[in-house]
């Protein structure tokens, strides 16, 4: 319900009904712009959802002020601001700054009307408050999506190992890794020490640094830091994304176990940088009770950008599978890792994945 000013009030109620009659427009003008980027721009359907969301949202909060109190505000011609616009409001160079100037013009819209409806109808605030954070998530995801689709672009075949049986035996490994073709090594031991965990991860990010391999470690944030790696994967129940990130700041890699559709759809929400899908396929290397299969990569493969890897028994006799499932990254382990020509392994897998 909008207040009944005194007639000293009426007056700024009237500003505050034009603002918020502009900020509505704008906002609802920016979120049609990001929607239509993600859904043009990046094919990503579970963002285009998630703007669409926030956009219909918007609406259902803009219908609770009177649409005939905001239409007597209206008032175009008296506008100061109707005509100007600044030099940096007309420049745009590419798909991605049109989404990002959008995005603040719809966040600082969202702000106007939180602001200004405390004014006039403070029970409707919180709604806008509200969608300015779903916003701010939605960027989030956004950037994420965009940059790691171009940073882990040629990225496709992901290799798990563990520390070997030396440090002669696993640096014998790795050169074979790397002269294969391998983008990114994850260190995954479970059962060595910390001490020589730390060791074999300073030892492979020595041996990465001088080619484009990427390198993670598997569970662990605090090794990942000291080793320098350049991320840490996580699984469901281990720390999150974003204590993740907290540990090893925005640059590196968080990369996140996801079993289920729901999982890949939050992942994005979370701000991770790619995600591994499954278990595809049963696994030499770890033993699982159930199976999302090539049905969880279907379900990723048509909906989400972010890169998904998918993991869990691939090898070079199934691979097929899951590139025709919709997905062109894999993670693997028994597979490359235990070839009796671990080079060659990771090649051939690598040129069935690039489809060279
Ligand atoms: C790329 C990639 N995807 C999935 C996993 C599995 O992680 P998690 O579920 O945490 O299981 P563990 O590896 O910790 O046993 C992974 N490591 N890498
Ligand atoms: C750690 C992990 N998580 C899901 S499957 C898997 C192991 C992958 O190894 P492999 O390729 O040998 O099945
Ligand atoms: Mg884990």
């Amino acid at each position: 319900m909008s207040r009944d000013l005194p007639p000293s009030d009426s007056h700024s109620a009237l500003h505050a009904w034009r603002a918020i009659d502009a900020a509505a427009n704008r906002a609802a003008e920016g979120l049609r712009v990001v929607e239509d980027f993600v859904r043009f721009g990046l094919d990503d359907r579970h963002l285009t959802t998630l703007a669409k969301n926030v956009r219909h949202d918007l609406t259902a909060a803009l219908k609770l002020f009177s649409s005939e109190t905001l239409h007597r505000a209206r008032d175009t011609q008296a506008d100061v601001g109707v005509n100007v616009s600044t030099e940096a409001e007309q420049a745009r160079t590419n798909l991605a700054q049109i989404a990002t100037s959008n995005l603040k013009r719809a966040q600082q819209s969202l702000r106007t009307l939180e602001e200004f409806s405390k004014l006039v109808q403070p029970e409707v605030s919180p709604y806008f408050e509200q969608l300015r954070y779903r916003s701010y998530t939605l960027e989030k995801a956004i950037t994420a999506t965009r940059e790691n689709a171009s940073r882990l672009a040629d990225a496709r075949l992901y290799v798990l190992i563990d520390g070997g049986r030396d440090e002669d035996h696993f640096a014998e490994l790795v050169t074979q890794l790397i002269a294969g073709g391998v983008a990114i090594l994850q260190l995954r031991d479970k059962r060595i020490d910390d001490k020589t965990l730390l060791a074999r991860a300073q030892h492979l990010r020595k041996m990465t640094s001088e080619s484009s391999t990427f390198f993670i470690v598997n569970d662990r944030p605090d090794v990942a830091l000291l080793a320098d790696a350049d991320g840490v994967h996580v699984g469901q129940e281990e720390l999150s994304v974003k204590e993740a990130r907290a540990v090893l700041g925005v640059d590196k890699l968080v990369g996140v176990s996801t079993h289920s559709i729901e999982q890949a759809r939050r992942a994005v929400l979370d701000g991770a940088d790619y995600i591994g899908v499954g278990p595809t396929f049963p696994s030499q290397t770890k033993s699982f009770d159930q199976f999302p299969g090539l049905d969880l990569v279907r379900q990723v493969a048509a909906e989400i950008r972010l890169p998904a890897f998918a993991i869990g028994g691939i090898s070079a006799e199934n691979v097929t599978q899951v590139i025709e499932a919709g997905l062109c990254r894999v993670a693997v382990s028994g597979a490359v890792a235990a070839a009796e020509d671990t080079q060659k392994a990771a090649a051939n897998l690598r040129s069935i994945l690039h489809n060279d």
